[in-house]
C-alpha cells in the first residue's frame, strides 16, 4: 500500500519537520508515506487576484495527482468522523491520497471529485497543522486495523 499526502505549501523548513519525521518514521512499520508540497507560479499569481482563482489554481496543481488511488480531501466543513470510521479509509487499499488546501481552501469541484471529504474537527487549523493531525490519525488508523496498542 501507498499513501501520499498532497498539499499545497512552499517547500521550507518548518518547527513541525520534527513531528513529520517521528510521525512518519511510527507509520513506516505499517506502510510509507510520501509527502508532496506543491506551490507553482500559477498559486502565487492566483493569490494576488482572488480566492476562486487561487482554489482553481490549487486544483491545477493537485490534478496530475487525481484519477488514481482513493482520493480524500480534508475541508474544515467535510465529514466529521472518529478514528474507527477514519481507520477505514486505509483498509485494503492500493493507493490512499490524502489533499490539503492552501490559505483559501479547496475547490467545490474538487471537493466533489474526490472520492472522500472529511474533517478533522470545526476548528480551521492551518495546513501544517493539519498535516500533523493527519500523520497522527493514519498511525492511530493503522493500529486499530492491526489491533496494535496504541489506540485504547
Ligand atoms: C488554512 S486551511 C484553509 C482554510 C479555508 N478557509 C477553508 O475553508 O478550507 C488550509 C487547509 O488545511 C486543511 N484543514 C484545515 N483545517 C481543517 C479541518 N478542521 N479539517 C480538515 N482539514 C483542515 C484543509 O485541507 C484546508 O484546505
Amino acid at each position: 500500500m501507498k499513501i501520499e499526502i498532497i498539499s499545497i505549501a512552499k517547500k521550507e523548513r518548518s518547527t513541525y519537520d520534527p513531528l513529520y519525521k517521528e510521525l512518519t518514521k511510527m507509520i513506516s512499520r505499517f506502510t510509507k508515506v510520501e509527502d508532496i508540497e506543491l506551490f507553482s507560479k500559477d498559486v502565487t499569481k492566483a493569490h494576488t487576484i482572488s480566492s476562486d482563482a487561487s482554489k482553481e489554481a490549487y486544483t491545477r496543481a493537485f490534478s496530475p495527482y487525481m484519477g488514481s488511488g482513493f482520493c480524500v480531501s480534508l475541508h474544515p466543513e467535510g465529514k466529521i468522523i472518529d478514528s474507527f470510521e477514519f481507520s477505514k479509509l486505509l483498509n485494503d487499499r492500493m493507493s490512499v491520497k490524502f489533499f490539503i488546501g492552501g490559505a483559501y481552501g479547496l475547490h467545490e469541484d474538487f471537493l466533489q471529485q474526490s472520492d472522500a471529504v472529511i474533517s478533522l474537527s470545526n476548528l480551521t487549523m492551518s495546513h501544517k497543522i493539519a498535516k500533523v493531525v493527519l500523520l497522527e490519525q493514519i498511525y492511530r488508523g493503522f493500529s486499530i486495523l492491526s489491533n496494535h496498542p496504541y489506540h485504547k
